[in-house]
């Protein structure tokens, strides 16, 4: 595990708490935001303690609360349980809240092409891992971080290769997926449906991949929230790391309640309050 930096960001303010009555839907980016990095994607987990506070907010919020990651919906489903709204693939793949689903069609032929060339980038190239995640394909170096630039080269000449594919660049890992669709549009895209429209978008992100739901967001009248220390950014607010944002999401939740009425309050709780 990448053991995380904790040092206040100086840069931008901390987020704000919801004042009562305010109606947010939260937005949560997965890895680097709820989650600590590790060298395997395969072996991240997701603590109770978190679960149970997503399911508190999910619920606190009319579930106005969606996972948009680069991860696939079964991944995320795998690791977080609940049905709830997700976009999954950068996009690619979302979720809305009543349970109904589109995904970007998946090109067999090309796909496979794809994943053809990438093996033999790999043979060529020592400790890159490839994620294949069905629609896209991801190159990961979190273990040989100074191949990155190797490897960035060598994902940007096979995205070039490849009609219709774009590269999206991440964490010590470069993806090369359909192109068309980014975190920011299918933010755009949830915030048309109940329960999100209406509210004020908030979101959370740590990559550049996330940049384009800030955008998103602050055009709607909400606000990003940077997770680290990543610049430049078009968020307005920042937290050092996923347990900054765990904290901060018990404070969120703590808010929402003191605004709920009686009746909702015994339904949901607060299980910080508990513990
Ligand atoms: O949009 P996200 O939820 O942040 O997902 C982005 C990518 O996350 C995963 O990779 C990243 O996390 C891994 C586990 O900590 C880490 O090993 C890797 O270096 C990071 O880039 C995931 O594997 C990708 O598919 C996601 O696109």
């Amino acid at each position: 595990m990448t053991a995380p930096d904790d040092t206040p960001p100086s840069d931008l303010p901390v987020p704000p708490l919801p004042t009562p009555g305010a109606r947010w839907a939260l937005f949560l980016d997965v890895d680097g935001t709820l989650l600590d990095f590790h060298d395997d994607p395969a072996a991240v987990a997701v603590s109770p303690d978190l679960l149970a506070l997503l399911q508190r907010l999910h619920a606190a919020l009319d579930g106005a609360l969606s996972l948009v990651s680069g991860r696939a919906l079964t991944d995320l489903d795998r690791l977080f349980g609940p049905p709830w709204a997700m976009a999954g693939l950068h996009g690619l793949q979302l979720r809305h809240a009543d349970g109904s689903c589109r995904e970007h069609p998946l090109d067999t032929s090309a796909h496979a092409q794809l994943r053809q060339r990438a093996e033999t980038l790999l043979g060529a190239l020592d400790g890159i891992e490839l994620e294949d995640k069905g629609i896209a394909i991801a190159l990961h170096c979190r273990r040989s971080p100074e191949r990155f630039e190797a490897m960035r080269d060598a994902a940007t000449a096979l995205a070039d290769a490849m009609p219709g594919y774009e590269l999206q660049a991440g964490n010590l890992v470069m993806e090369i997926k359909p192109a068309g669709m980014d975190k920011g549009r299918a933010v755009r895209e949830l915030l048309q449906q109940p329960p999100f429209a209406g509210r004020q978008p908030i979101y959370l992100g740590d990559d550049l991949t996330d940049e384009h739901a800030f955008d998103t967001v602050a055009r709607a009248g909400g606000c990003g929230i940077r997770v680290g220390h990543r610049r430049p950014t078009a968020a307005q607010f920042t937290l050092p790391s996923p347990a900054a944002v765990q904290h901060w999401l018990l404070r969120v939740h703590r808010a929402l309640m003191q605004g709920a009425t009686p009746h909702d309050t015994r339904a949901h709780g607060d299980p910080a309050e508990r513990s």
